[in-house]
């Protein structure tokens, strides 16, 4: 690339050349982007600002909370809170939603987040990220409740990750294909970096939690059996395999190089559909995927069409290269 593009650049370039996001949507993504770089400053320090190891508290889904996943769910809320675009937030730290204080201008959208994604990796070292989800408010009635943001995935109107690792790089798309930026430390801004990413169709790369296996359902197992038996098996080559734990740098690989993403349901906790969250951690992800080229499915239908009942409802993850998907989604409807 010949001269750097910023993200705001783009952005103002998708508003005013290509007309494909409103002014408020602009703005809100650009406070989002402000506010992972500020994550990111915190999460580079380490052990030498105060963000390392667990707070001693738990969060709804009764999970331990890290020091960074209260600092992250902190810095998203004072930055987003104040400019005008959102009506309110939803976040995997927070019970409820977080409703905009009327000392602040209201604004039409909705914002979901994983504040920080892949805890298990904040005191190793590994890399984390942010995930978010942009949704506009449902006309027809004053004020906001939690039932305006049960929309189905298919209705965001921007999505995005940060992942903070050797680079800190947001990757976004507001329905035109997917656009990645890397944090320029010294300007202190995003910079285009890749545009129209696209995820191969086909892969030999899996990635899931490999210790889980005694617990899956069926067609994942036959799914996983058959990558494992390689050449001499019934798909005739090789696989390899990766597991990050962090969803973030999972999905981020796959969107770099291909690949297939599984958490699927399993029999620890059948009354679960699965590990991961649909409306901050999954419906993101799948549109990002989708966008790229790939699929998203829970093993039975498009994770975007699923019409969400609850904030905090979780959901079976398969996503990535195409044909992959199709194969183990086949699978579970053969089942
Ligand atoms: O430790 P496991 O069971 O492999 O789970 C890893 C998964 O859990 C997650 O860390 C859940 O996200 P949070 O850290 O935001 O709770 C995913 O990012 C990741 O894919
Ligand atoms: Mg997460
Ligand atoms: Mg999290």
């Amino acid at each position: 690339m010949s001269q750097k593009v910023s993200l705001t650049r783009y952005l103002v370039e998708q508003q005013r050349v290509d007309g494909l996001i409103p002014a408020q949507l602009r703005l809100l993504l650009e406070v989002v982007a402000r506010a992972c770089k500020r994550i990111s400053f915190a999460v580079n320090k380490g052990e030498l600002g105060d963000v390392m190891g667990a707070a001693e508290t738990q969060n709804v889904q009764g999970e331990l909370q890290k020091k960074l996943d209260i600092i992250a769910n902190e810095v998203l809320i004072e930055a987003n809170e104040w400019g005008g675009h959102l009506a309110a937030m939803a976040s995997e730290e927070m019970e409820g939603i977080y409703v905009v204080p009327n000392r602040y201008p209201q604004g039409e959208y909705l914002l979901l987040f994983d504040p920080l994604d892949g805890s298990s990796n904040i005191d190793v070292n590994v890399s984390i990220g942010t995930i978010f989800s942009v949704l506009k408010k449902p006309d027809g009635h004053p004020g906001v409740q939690e039932a305006d943001f049960l929309q189905a995935g298919a209705k965001q109107v921007a999505a995005g990750y940060c992942v903070y690792g050797p680079q800190t790089t947001l990757v976004l798309t507001v329905g035109d294909g997917v656009a990645q930026f890397t944090l320029d430390r010294e300007q202190g801004s995003f910079v285009l970096t890749q545009e129209n990413l696209r995820i191969p169709e086909d892969t030999k790369e899996f990635a899931i939690n490999m210790s889980n296996m005694r617990h899956w359902d069926a067609p994942v197992k036959r799914y996983i059996d058959e990558c494992l038996a390689g050449k001499e098996g019934p798909r005739g080559k090789d696989f390899n395999m990766r597991w990050i734990a962090s969803m973030v740098a999972d999905v981020h690989r796959i969107l770099t190089r291909g690949g297939v993403f599984m958490y699927p349901w399993d029999k620890r906790e059948p009354e679960k559909p699965g590990k991961l969250r649909l409306m901050y951690e999954a419906n993101p992800m799948s549109w990002l995927v989708e966008q790229a080229g790939g699929a998203a499915t829970n093993g039975k239908e498009r994770i975007l069409d699923i019409e969400p009942t609850k904030l905090h409802q979780r959901v079976s993850v398969i996503m990535g290269s195409k044909n992959e998907v199709e194969r183990v989604t086949g699978y579970h409807a053969e089942k």
